[in-house]
């Protein structure tokens, strides 16, 4: 991995995930086991290590910023797991406040309402992890007694700055531990541990139709069957580096689930990726960008002053009225927009991105470099407020809804992270000392204590389907029914006659090629979020190719483990 660490502290973006069946060992891959050691440390910890590691190395070239996030996806919807309401309460019932979601909205970039938290050493990722860990849903089956029943996704966000040339470059990765797939004969679950399991298998299903159709070339990627498959979206088949651990469970019974899992890594390993690219703004960049900041500031002095000089705010009325509507599907995405309006804009009209409400003054500082994040970060599924889900709960959502129908457990604490947290890049380039001591100097006070991963079992979830979102989706979905219990075991056979050779071809190809090649593949795609929907592909990006490597292969990394102690 230590390869990709680099490449992200080198603006690339990154996407490490863990593959297999329930209990093959994902959580402890990525994690590692309940009581941490120096040695037991999973893959995120030593991710993070090696990256401030490496940071501080090059601390008299780079000043580096970092920031996480950490989100799950549950029955499908997205979670942010850096919330906490104090109460232990992983799902309020009370609505937030608007205070409450504008604050929020002002943290998150790339999952708009996710808390974006900055962390200045591994400590600090340790607590944001633990933190994450005990809100993530988890529970007992037959075959793991703490079985992750969602996909749990950690992003890094690395701002660097090259303190000779000025130049900035920013690099995203993602760490993500996949729920694991059952037979749910095997599992024996039932109630809403069987809706669980159906979820996580239809979204694991989705990824394998994406795969076997980026296998196979196809014009149509159907990543939006489901939200994990849009997550990773631009890692399976954009220009991220892409790294799978595929785990297999060494228990003669699984020996079914292991076949099939191979069969998948052996098709993942047949996806070429994007040439990989470094997400970088030149000095002229950067000053026009400021320069637009500057005269944005200039625009709203001005209309404060013709506001002052008229003596009368009719004016300004009718232009946030007739402009600044949530309705207007004009609405400009500068920082007038975003002040203007508590509501949420419609997400049809500006991709995967919310713009922002955020307050006068925070807005004038934090344009510049929000700016420069929304149009170099990748795209995420976006998640709702709470009092949005909260009226929709079991709701079915149609054809190209989902993409602002998603949910998010924001919670109190989400005006604890309030404005430090929010500030990407502060003036002077550090993140301001006291979030640290709001945030994370004393835990206990910001967050009380619950048992650690404790499955709470609440069902007042919105469990609507992952409806597929295009005509061409549902022609994918209906050729391969995702909706029986264990057809994550099945996914694609019915696909498979027809990737026949060309798979074996690729297979060959593959083969010699990746074993001469370093498993880092491709880099994310830095095309402006704000424009096409999660579905379509991305324009090229505005950043330079620096490192062309060609198109490559994803790797699929064998993960090593000893029997576990299932129970
Ligand atoms: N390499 C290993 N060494 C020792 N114990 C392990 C190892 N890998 C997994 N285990 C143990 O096996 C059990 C299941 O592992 P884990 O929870 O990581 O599986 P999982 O794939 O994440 O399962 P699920 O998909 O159900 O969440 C745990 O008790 C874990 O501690």
């Amino acid at each position: 991995m230590q390869p990709l660490i680099r490449s992200v502290l080198d603006g690339y973006n990154v996407c490490i995930f863990a593959y297999g069946q329930t209990g093959s060992g994902k959580t402890y891959t990525m994690t590692g086991p309940r009581d941490l050691t120096e040695q037991s440390k999973g893959v995120n910890y030593r991710a993070l290590s090696d990256l401030f590691l490496l940071a501080e190395q090059r601390k008299d070239t780079f000043c580096y910023n970092v920031a996480v996030q950490m989100i799950e996806i549950y029955n499908e919807q997205v979670r942010d797991l850096l919330v906490s309401d104090g109460s232990n309460k992983r799902y309020p019932s009370a609505s937030p406040s608007p205070a409450q979601i504008r604050n929020s909205s002002q943290t998150g970039l790339n999952v708009p309402d996710a808390n974006l938290v900055p962390v200045a050493s591994t400590s600090d990722v340790i607590y944001l992890m633990n933190l994450g860990h005990r809100n993530r849903a988890v529970g007992a089956t037959a075959l793991n007694d703490r079985s992750s029943r969602s996909h749990s996704c950690l992003t890094v966000h690395v701002q660097g700055k090259d303190l000779t040339s000025g130049k900035v470059l920013r690099g995203c990765m993602h760490l993500v531990d996949l729920a694991g797939s059952e037979r749910v004969d095997k599992s024996e679950v039932r109630g809403d541990r069987l809706k669980e399991a159906q979820h996580i298998n239809r979204s694991l299903s989705a990824l394998g139709d994406v795969i076997a159709s980026l296998a196979q070339k196809n014009p149509h990627v159907p990543y939006r069957n489901s939200k994990l498959t849009q997550l990773l979206q631009d890692s399976l088949g954009g220009q991220a580096k892409t790294l799978m651990f595929v785990h297999i469970s060494p228990e003669p019974d699984a020996v079914g689930e292991t076949i099939s899992t191979l069969k998948f890594a052996e098709r993942v390993a047949t996806v070429e990726l994007g040439a990989a690219r470094v997400n970088k703004d030149s000095s002229d960049v950067k000053e026009l960008k400021e320069q637009v900041a500057s005269l944005k500031a200039a625009l709203l002095k001005k209309e404060a002053r013709e506001q002052t000089a008229y003596g009368s705010n009719d004016r300004h009325k009718r232009v946030k009225e007739s402009e600044y509507s949530p309705f207007n599907s004009n609405q400009r995405l500068g920082n007038v927009d975003r002040e203007s309006s508590n509501l949420r804009q419609p997400m049809g009209d500006v991709g995967n991105i919310e713009v922002r409400t955020n307050t006068l003054s925070r807005q004038t500082t934090q344009s510049f470099d929000q700016d420069e994040l929304l149009t170099n970060s990748p795209p995420w599924p976006p998640i709702i407020s709470h009092s949005q889900n909260c009226g929709e709960q079991e709701r079915e959502i149609g054809s190209g809804e989902w993409v602002d129908k998603v949910m998010v457990n924001k919670q109190d604490a989400a005006n604890r992270l309030d404005s430090s947290l929010g500030c990407w890049e502060a003036e002077n380039g550090h993140f301001p000392e006291a979030m640290y001591q709001k945030y994370l100097s004393d835990p206990s006070k910001a967050y009380s204590q619950q048992s650690y991963n404790v499955f709470t079992g609440n069902s007042g979830f919105t469990t609507y389907n992952a409806s597929s979102t295009d005509e061409m989706d549902d022609l994918d979905a209906d050729t391969c029914d995702s909706s029986e219990p264990d057809l994550l075991w099945q996914f694609n056979q019915c696909k498979l006659g027809n990737m026949g050779s060309g798979m074996e071809r690729k297979n060959k190809k593959t083969t010699s090629s990746t074993a001469s090649r370093t498993p880092d593949l491709r880099q994310h795609n830095s095309s402006p979020m704000l424009g096409p929907s999660p579905s379509r592909k991305l324009p090229s990006g505005n950043g330079v190719p620096v490192h062309r490597k060609g198109r490559q292969t994803m790797t699929a990394t064998d993960g090593k483990r000893k029997p576990g102690n299932r129970k």
